[in-house]
């Protein structure tokens, strides 16, 4: 696929499938949920999250399982924390499991791409909402957003949640410094490996829905791999325009250090070229976004990645 190709389909799918993630009122969600007869399941990978766990099941419990009947399952998979993060997630509501504990027989790997993969032989919810656990601030329309797409529109096969994203160092504050790896990693190969998905604006967002029938056919990196992955897989298999994504307003969550960001980057490295099959053209358009008060507004660089030929070949 040329460049300019995917550039158009990438505008062309941004306009039709970007929305405001509270476009859904619960009402209008509880009756889609009920007319279209589907079951939801919230999963939230968890490991060492005994800081954050207990206010992100917590609320999503008294919202959508104590407030409503919207979601039917609540599941937090511990991944092996030395913490108190699986006593402090049973106790604000969710169903806890351990990673190892579940089909042992498969054996265990841990990172989070193992504990979404996993969370598929202990749930049965039709739709499959993932949220991470470590969120600092962030709200229940999180869920609403992710699942709004999917309940109202049978064409819509995975939804993205996209936020601005503050980055807080000590008493540093940055409004839209977050999101090291998806700057400086995620967009770039997105950019030179698949234009058509350099319009979805929060590509490792953790928080993402999926229908679990197409799920379930999917190959799942153990690690980081595991959201950028479904993204392409879907887009691959059923096209882009399965693929929608919400405007959830702002996220925050506990930074990692940048040493610890490199073997995320291999992950996510390695989940792209794994499903590599175009050679690359000389210039890449790397799209960024900077928000304004009032939307978005993308940059794109044209990045020249033109190679020399090995000096022995050139003539003298
Ligand atoms: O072995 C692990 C590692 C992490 N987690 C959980 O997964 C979620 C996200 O992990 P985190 O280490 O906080 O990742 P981030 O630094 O927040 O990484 C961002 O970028 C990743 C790469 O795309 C995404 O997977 C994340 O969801 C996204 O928030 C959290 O609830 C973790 O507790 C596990 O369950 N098991
Ligand atoms: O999503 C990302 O890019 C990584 O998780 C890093 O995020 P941070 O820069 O907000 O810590």
């Amino acid at each position: 696929m040329s460049h300019g190709y995917g550039e158009r389909v990438a505008r062309t799918w941004f306009d039709r499938r970007t929305h405001d993630g509270r476009q859904w009122s619960l009402d209008q969600l509880l009756e889609a949920k009920r007319s279209a007869a589907q079951r939801l399941t919230v999963v939230i990978p968890a490991r060492n999250e005994a800081a954050t766990v207990g206010d992100v099941v917590g609320r999503i419990h008294a919202a959508f399982v104590e407030g409503s009947a919207l979601v039917d399952e609540l599941v937090v998979i511990d991944g092996e924390s030395t913490d108190d993060t699986a006593a402090i997630a049973a106790a604000a509501g969710a169903t806890v499991h351990r990673l190892t504990e579940i089909r042992p027989d498969l054996g265990t790997r841990v990172g989070k791409g193992e504990a979404m993969w996993k969370s598929q032989f202990v749930t049965s919810g039709d739709i499959v909402a993932f949220v991470d656990a470590d969120l600092t601030q962030w709200d229940t329309h999180f869920v609403t957003g992710l699942v709004g797409p999917l309940l109202t529109d049978p064409a819509v096969a995975l939804v993205k949640g996209f936020y601005e994203r503050p980055y807080r160092s000590g008493a540093t504050y940055e409004p839209q410094g977050g999101g090291r790896v998806t700057e400086l990693v995620a967009r770039p190969m997105l950019a030179i490996a698949r234009p058509e998905l350099t319009q979805v604006v929060q590509p490792l967002a953790g928080e993402w829905a999926v229908r679990r029938e197409v799920y379930e056919t999917l190959r799942v990196p153990i690690g980081y791999g595991v959201d950028l992955a479904a993204l392409i897989d879907v887009a691959d298999r059923l096209g882009i325009d399965a693929i929608a994504q919400v405007d959830l307003g702002v996220r925050a969550h506990s930074h990692q250090s940048l040493h610890d960001l490199g073997p995320m980057s291999v992950q996510l490295m390695a989940a792209v070229l794994n499903r590599a099959r175009q050679t690359l053209d000389d210039h890449v358009p790397l799209r960024q976004f900077r928000a304004l008060r009032d939307g978005y507004a993308p940059v794109v660089h044209d990045v020249d990645v033109t190679e020399r030929p090995p000096a022995v070949e050139v003539a003298r």
